[in-house]
């Protein structure tokens, strides 16, 4: 186990803690990896009994993350129950799609007070939720933080420079995660305004799409600027008439994340968009592509809710016709560029009404 012990600001020794990563792939790997180095116990845990058995035995998990050692102590184990119990925090990296189930077989096994993290950038599709409403729904007694932010899995193994948000009302669960994961080459700022670093993270998602889709075509960089400019304004509608803060969406878990994703060909997102923007079938790019692109789903979820509510999302609806109707990428792009010219910044001038 390494030796690596922090001083904290008072000159104590950071104590070695004992948490758990549940989810064994890139994300999952990535954070295991990081809390590994910086001194804690990790009960990591994974589905498939092979892949736990690699990662013991030579400290890779060459599905996920081939060629990368998980250094420090790092347990992995298939058993779920005795890696919830033996741990003081929980990070939680599981797609959306299997998030409540993989929670409700196990809640009994959360203690009451214990701090669980999600790092999932998801919705589930029934009832429109967000991970951390599925903690509080399937775990009420357990204190729930949510973890986003411009964040590469292949990045913050190679220890690139890196920061990320922790969104939680509860201050002790902000600085205990800001203790867990900060180190020389990751940081972790604080925001209380959960719903809203959450919804940024699951929502830039469908942009890093829209901007492969770009990039195939060979846009231009002022046509890249305008989509990542218009996303903001698109995402950050949304999600404050869901509820969230606009002024999240000026920090790391918003524009932050939604900038590294719509301009790195290392996000599965980006990939798809890219992919499809060369003529390959959706289904085709997600079968090679061979890990998560919650963007797909969450695009489908986030158009129903947007026609639900009434919010104007244009790119949303051009890509979801591009994705799952049969319009032409020229011809959506035809139809966004003729229409309405309206305000830039609509917290300052409002939008007008026509469109
Ligand atoms: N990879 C990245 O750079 C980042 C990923 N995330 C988020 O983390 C979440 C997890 O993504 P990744 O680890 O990247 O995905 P991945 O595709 O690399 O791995 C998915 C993992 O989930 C496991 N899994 C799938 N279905 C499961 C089930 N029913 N029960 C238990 N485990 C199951 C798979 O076995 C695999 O270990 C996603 O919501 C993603 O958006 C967040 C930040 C960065
Ligand atoms: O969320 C991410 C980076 O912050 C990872 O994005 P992808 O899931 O598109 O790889």
């Amino acid at each position: 186990m390494p030796e690596k012990i922090e001083p904290l600001a008072n000159g104590a020794k950071e104590p070695v803690h004992d948490v758990a990563v549940l989810g064994g792939g890139s994300f999952g790997s990535a954070m295991a990896k990081v809390l590994g180095e910086n001194g804690h116990r990790v009960h990591f845990w994974m589905r498939d009994e092979a892949q736990a058995e690699e990662v013991r035995t030579t400290g890779i998990n060459s599905r996920y993350m081939p060629g990368v050692e998980i250094k420090g102590d790092i347990r992995p184990t298939t058993d779920l129950a005795d890696a919830i119990g033996k741990a003081e925090i929980v990070f939680v990296a599981i797609p959306s799609k299997a998030f409540r189930t993989v929670i409700r077989e196990n809640s009994s096994k959360f203690r009451d007070g214990q701090i669980v993290v999600s790092l999932t950038k998801g919705i589930e599709a029934h009832g429109f939720k967000l991970m951390s409403e599925i903690l509080l729904e399937e775990i009420p007694r357990c204190r729930i933080g949510v973890l986003s932010g411009p964040n590469l899995a292949s990045e913050i193994v190679n220890r690139d420079l890196t920061a990320t948000v922790i969104a939680a009302k509860d201050p002790d669960v902000r600085r205990t995660v800001q203790d867990l994961l900060g180190c020389e080459y990751f940081r972790v700022y604080a925001n209380v305004d959960i719903y809203g670093v959450e919804l940024a993270g699951a929502l830039k998602n469908i942009y890093a799409i829209v901007a492969g889709l770009a990039s195939a075509l060979d846009m231009g960089e002022n046509a890249n600027a305008m989509l990542i400019t218009r996303g903001l304004a698109e995402m950050s509608r949304f999600a404050v008439s869901l509820g969230a803060n606009p002024m999240t969406f000026m920090g790391l878990a918003g524009v932050g994340d939604l900038i590294v994703t719509c301009t790195s060909s290392k996000s599965r997102n980006f990939r798809i968009g890219y992919a499809v923007g060369k003529g390959q079938k959706l289904d085709d790019a997600v079968a090679e592509l061979g890990q998560v692109a919650e963007g797909i789903y969450t695009l489908e979820l986030v158009k129903e809710k947007a026609e639900a509510i009434g919010i104007y999302m244009p790119l949303v609806r051009g890509l979801y016709e591009i994705l799952y109707g049969d319009a032409s990428i020229s011809a959506v792009i035809n139809s966004l560029m003729m229409s309405v010219q309206n305000s830039d910044v609509e917290f300052i001038l409002p939008r007008t009404i026509a469109e």
